[in-house]
């Protein structure tokens, strides 16, 4: 992914790297409001194919609301949201996803009253239903290869001992795994996942970051990332973008970003020679 801005701060933005393949998913120009609230301002986003790219920023500079509008949970103010060059602005995110995108959430949304395994089973259901498939969500039970596949996705996140406990009482780091496991039933290209380590011990933190990865490799996902843990950031990201009041100052390689005078000051709260 490249984010751009055409701000008096643009030239400092992306555009200096190379791609790492064909676009994905691309935002022009990208103004989002809350009423008289402006969140984004004029964001430009290129996701290549094969990119790492995390979105990192203080507190309310607007990297949720970027990818609520990526994502289409909300529609932007003004400016145009492509996946693989059609224009996607005004669609529900729902149709996005049947293109390939999948995402996470801050607060991991799982349904409560439903097994790790029914969870997983009716994103998969979801996505044959999406795809014209088998009954979907009218089948009176569950298919048999549905349930191997979400027993399958289960094990593979370390998940398969509480396939039978509910969401509302799984622990933190399990459910963000299981949302994890959500996202990828729906055999998504993009995944774009919000704060993933988010409250997380540091032992859950670097199992995430790990698991998170062979994800990424075994799956060959393009992946957007928010996270506010820098060593997160450092490990997952190959190309990091900072968002300060909704307008992407710095775009680049990871070290090139955390060498950057500005980013230092308005993000890392250093001055530039003080690493
Ligand atoms: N639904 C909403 N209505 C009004 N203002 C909102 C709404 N959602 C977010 N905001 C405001 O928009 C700004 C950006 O919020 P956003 O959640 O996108 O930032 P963020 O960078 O993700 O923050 P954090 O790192 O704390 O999660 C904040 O000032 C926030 O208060």
């Amino acid at each position: 992914m490249t984010l751009h801005n055409e701000t008096s701060l643009a030239s400092r933005a992306a555009g200096a790297l190379p791609a790492h393949g064909s676009t994905l998913l691309q935002a022009r120009d990208v103004f989002k409001n809350y009423g008289p609230i402006k969140v984004l301002k004029n964001v430009n986003l290129d996701l290549a194919q094969g990119e790492r790219h995390v979105v990192i920023g203080p507190n309310g500079a607007g990297k949720s609301t970027l990818f609520k509008v990526l994502s289409g949970e909300l529609p932007p103010t003004s400016g145009t949201i492509t996946l693989r060059n059609e224009d996607v602005s005004t669609q529900k995110g729902y149709r996005r996803v049947r293109k390939g995108v999948g995402r996470s959430f801050q607060v991991a949304r799982v349904f409560l009253e439903m097994t790790a395994l029914d969870n997983v089973a009716v994103s998969i259901e979801a996505r044959e239903a999406n795809c014209g498939r088998n009954g979907g969500f009218l089948a009176l039970s569950t298919p048999r290869a549905i349930i191997d596949e979400a027993l399958g996705l289960l094990s593979d996140l370390g998940l398969y001992a509480v396939k039978d406990t509910q969401g509302a009482v799984l622990a933190h780091g399990d459910r963000k795994r299981l949302e994890l496991a959500m996202s990828l039933a729906l055999k998504p290209k993009i995944l774009m996942l919000d704060e993933p380590t988010a409250g997380m011990s540091p032992t859950d933190r670097a199992a995430a970051v790990n698991l998170i990865d062979r994800i990424v490799r075994d799956n060959q996902l393009s992946l957007l990332l928010t996270e506010h843990d820098m060593g997160v950031v450092f490990q997952l990201g190959t190309r990091l973008s900072v968002l300060h009041y909704g307008e992407v100052v710095v775009s680049g390689e990871p070290d090139v970003v955390r060498a950057d005078p500005l980013v230092r000051e308005i993000y890392l709260g250093r001055k530039s020679g003080h690493a």
